[in-house]
This record gives C-alpha cells, sequence and structure tokens, in this order.
C-alpha cells in the first residue's frame, strides 16, 4: 500500500475529506470553493432535501452481482459506456487547490473512466488538459459566455479543435451571484495563477482587483462576462457549434422543452452548488419536473449536494442519467491530487453499490423502476 492510499484511508467518508481540505486550504481560497450565494438557503436546501427523501427496500432478490453501468447517448457522439453514474462537475480554478490542478483532475476522470467537464475558468490551458489527459478520458467543455463575441468563438473552436465531446452552455449564471465570503475577503485569484483560457496579457486571465468589499471575481464576471444570455444565443452557439451542446442550470419544465426545442442534446438541473440564485429550490426537488417534461427526449443530468451514495441513488431513482459532482472533487484535489480525486470517487462508488445491495436492486433500471423513492411524508400517518 502506497503512503498516500495509506493516508487517504483514513477518511471513509467525503465529511471526512471535506473537513480535511478546509483544514488546510487559505481562507479566501477555501470561503471561495465552500460559498453559496447571499443566506445560503439554497445550497443549505441541496444536501437537506435529499435527507427528506427514504429508499423503499426490497427483499430477496438476488444482489451478488450488480450492473452499474450506464450508456450515454448524446446524438452527435457515439454512445458511451461509464462504469458509474457519476460524472465531474465543471469548477473553476483549480490550480487553487493543488499545484497540479486540472491536470490531476483529467488524470483522475481518465484513470477511472469518468466523464469530466472543464471550466471556461480553468487554471490550465484547455489544451493542456485535453493533451496531458490519459487517453480514452472522455471531456465536455463547459461554456461562459463573453460581452466579446470573439472570445466566445475562440473558445468553442479551440474546444472543438482540441477533442471536447460536447459544449456545456452554462445558462444560470447571467451574473455572478453573491458570496459574501467572496466580498468580505476581497476574493482574487492568487498573483501566480491566471484563467489559463486566455493570453496573459489579456483582462480576461485575471481577476480585477479587489479589496475587502469588494470581490475582483465578482467585478470581473460584470464587466467581461455577457448577463445577456437568451434562447437565441442558445440557438446561435448550436448552430455555430459541430458538436453536441447541453445546457446546464436548468430548474423547470417550460425551460427543459424550449431547451429541446432549440436543438439542446442533453440538460443538467442545476442551481450552480447554491451559488446563484438563493431560494431557489434544490436540484433533487426540481429534478422530477424536468425529467416529466422531456420524457426521455435527452439524457437528463443533476448536480448539487450529492455527498453519498444513497444521495447517488436518489437521484437516480426520480429520474437522473448521471450525477455530476462538483466541491467533493475540488476537496479530494486539496487533500491529495489526482489520488485524492480517485478516493472520492471510490468512496461514491462503494456507497453506491452499498445503497443497490441493501435496497434489493442489481442494475440502475431497476433502481428506476420499482418506486424506490418517497418523500418522508409517504409515512406521515395522521
Ligand atoms: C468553486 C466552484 C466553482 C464553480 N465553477 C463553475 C464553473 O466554472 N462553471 C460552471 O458551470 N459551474 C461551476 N460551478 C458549479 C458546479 O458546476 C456545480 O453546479 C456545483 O458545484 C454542484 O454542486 P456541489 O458542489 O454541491 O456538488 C462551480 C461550483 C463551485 C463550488
Ligand atoms: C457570471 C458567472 C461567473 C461565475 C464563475 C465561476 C463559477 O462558476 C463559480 O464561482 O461558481
Amino acid at each position: 500500500m502506497s503512503e498516500s492510499s495509506k493516508m487517504l484511508a483514513q477518511y471513509v467518508s467525503l465529511t471526512d475529506i471535506e473537513r480535511k481540505a478546509i483544514d488546510i486550504l487559505p481562507k479566501s481560497v477555501r470561503d471561495y470553493y465552500a460559498s453559496g450565494a447571499d443566506e445560503e438557503l439554497t445550497l443549505d436546501r441541496n444536501t437537506s432535501a435529499y435527507r427528506k427523501l427514504l429508499i423503499r427496500p426490497r427483499v430477496l432478490h438476488d444482489v451478488k452481482q450488480l450492473d452499474n453501468t450506464v450508456r450515454l447517448n448524446i446524438p452527435g457522439n457515439e454512445d458511451k459506456l461509464f462504469p458509474y453514474p457519476i460524472g465531474i462537475a465543471p469548477t473553476a480554478f483549480h490550480c487553487m487547490a493543488h499545484p497540479e490542478g486540472e491536470l490531476a483532475t483529467c488524470r483522475a476522470a481518465g484513470e477511472t473512466n469518468t466523464l469530466m467537464i472543464c471550466s471556461s475558468l480553468s487554471t490550465t490551458r484547455m489544451e493542456d488538459v485535453m493533451k496531458n489527459a490519459p487517453s480514452g478520458t472522455h471531456l465536455w467543455y463547459q461554456l461562459y459566455v463573453y460581452k466579446d463575441k470573439r472570445i466566445t468563438e475562440n473558445l468553442v473552436k479551440r474546444a472543438i479543435a482540441s477533442g471536447f465531446k460536447a459544449i456545456v452552455f452554462t445558462v444560470d449564471a447571467p451574473m455572478m451571484g453573491r458570496r459574501r465570503a467572496d466580498e468580505r475577503n476581497g476574493f482574487e485569484l492568487p498573483a501566480h495563477l491566471r484563467m489559463a483560457n486566455f493570453d496573459v496579457e489579456t483582462l480576461e486571465s485575471r481577476t480585477l482587483e479587489a479589496k475587502t468589499g469588494v470581490s475582483g471575481f465578482g467585478k470581473y464576471s460584470s464587466e467581461l462576462m455577457e448577463s445577456a444570455l437568451t434562447w437565441d444565443m442558445l440557438k446561435w452557439l448550436i448552430d455555430y457549434s459541430t458538436i453536441p451542446v447541453l445546457v446546464k442550470g436548468v430548474m423547470r419544465a417550460d425551460d427543459a422543452i424550449k431547451c429541446l426545442e432549440a436543438g439542446a442534446k442533453g440538460i443538467i438541473v442545476s442551481n450552480h452548488g447554491g451559488r446563484q440564485l438563493d431560494s431557489a429550490p434544490s436540484t433533487i426537488e426540481a429534478l422530477p419536473e424536468v425529467v416529466n417534461a422531456v420524457r426521455g427526449r435527452c439524457p437528463v443530468f443533476v448536480d448539487g449536494g450529492i455527498r453519498t451514495g444513497t444521495d447517488i441513488f436518489k437521484a437516480i431513482a426520480l429520474g437522473a442519467d448521471m450525477v455530476f459532482i462538483g466541491r467533493p472533487i475540488i476537496y479530494g484535489l486539496a487533500v491529495s491530487g489526482s489520488e485524492g480525486i480517485k478516493h472520492v470517487l471510490k468512496l461514491l462508488r462503494i456507497e453506491f453499490e452499498y445503497a443497490m445491495r441493501l435496497a434489493g436492486v442489481s442494475t440502475i433500471k431497476d433502481i428506476r423502476s420499482n418506486n424506490m423513492v418517497v418523500h418522508e411524508n409517504f409515512y406521515a400517518k395522521l
């Protein structure tokens, strides 16, 4: 057993890893990663809503052999089989958590055959992420739209040329939500880091000047990023991109239908980890209405507040094709680079298998088709 495996073995849950990461990261960095918007009502709800859902176990089913695999069918891509319905959500600035940053994350993704979405705001150039990813790593590129259309077009062109398999258009951020800790801390990127998808000398490559009460990143987003995100823009992107476009940040049935009508090839139910509109519902509450509206016409994914294998089980039971994990990946990275992320994924996979066996299901299809998950009110007796 390597030293790093021995060290990681002491962390038996994602909470353990989070505690350790919070312990070792500088304050303004951990606050940036951990915060939600405003009063953090949605941030809290993303996790607390899972606690109100109960799994109804079945008995006397053979669960010796499990099939946790999921086959993603995104028109425009070849079908792709993943060993678990667990992917890595796009998050900014991985080099703040660990010197190897996104290179470590894509290595962990490739070595575990996990789908990874790379953020526009990565601290490693997208071409380098792609070049260094183990062969066969399945990567999607997350897009933020800039006021200067040439910048956006350039990002899309480079993502396609680099070999990303899809563009994920984030639509829940016409402006950055207010994260109070970032304002108090005057958050900005540490001096040695850059938003590496932009040339060093450009304004886009650095957060703007911060001070107590003003987040340099808040300033960056309001000055440089597009706030007029529209359905026409989605249609433009779908037309412009030669690879499939998915939409991230959908929380309502009517919006999901419009995404389909515009030609989106997948929908990610997300409230940005509670970092945008505070008082938005949790994503697991929003998931069923989106799934019902989509009716299997494209894959539906969900992220936000997923911290255990039973959370994953619940999301799958309520219709998600796959879940994405945000903060816990960054915490694994902070604790032990690529190995730390693999440990996070391993814990989730083990817990998911426990949930399946103990609930009496052996396939993903079984999770979906047996009324396995109910709200706790199901058991409320007057
Ligand atoms: C530190 C941090 C940075 C993020 N950066 C991005 C980003 O660059 N693009 C994006 O679409 N979403 C971003 N997100 C949102 C995540 O993709 C995802 O929706 C969210 O983290 C899921 O919630 P979870 O952290 O509870 O798993 C970010 C989230 C966090 C916590
Ligand atoms: C206009 C939105 C900017 C947010 C960028 C990074 C991010 O997604 C996050 O911090 O959350």
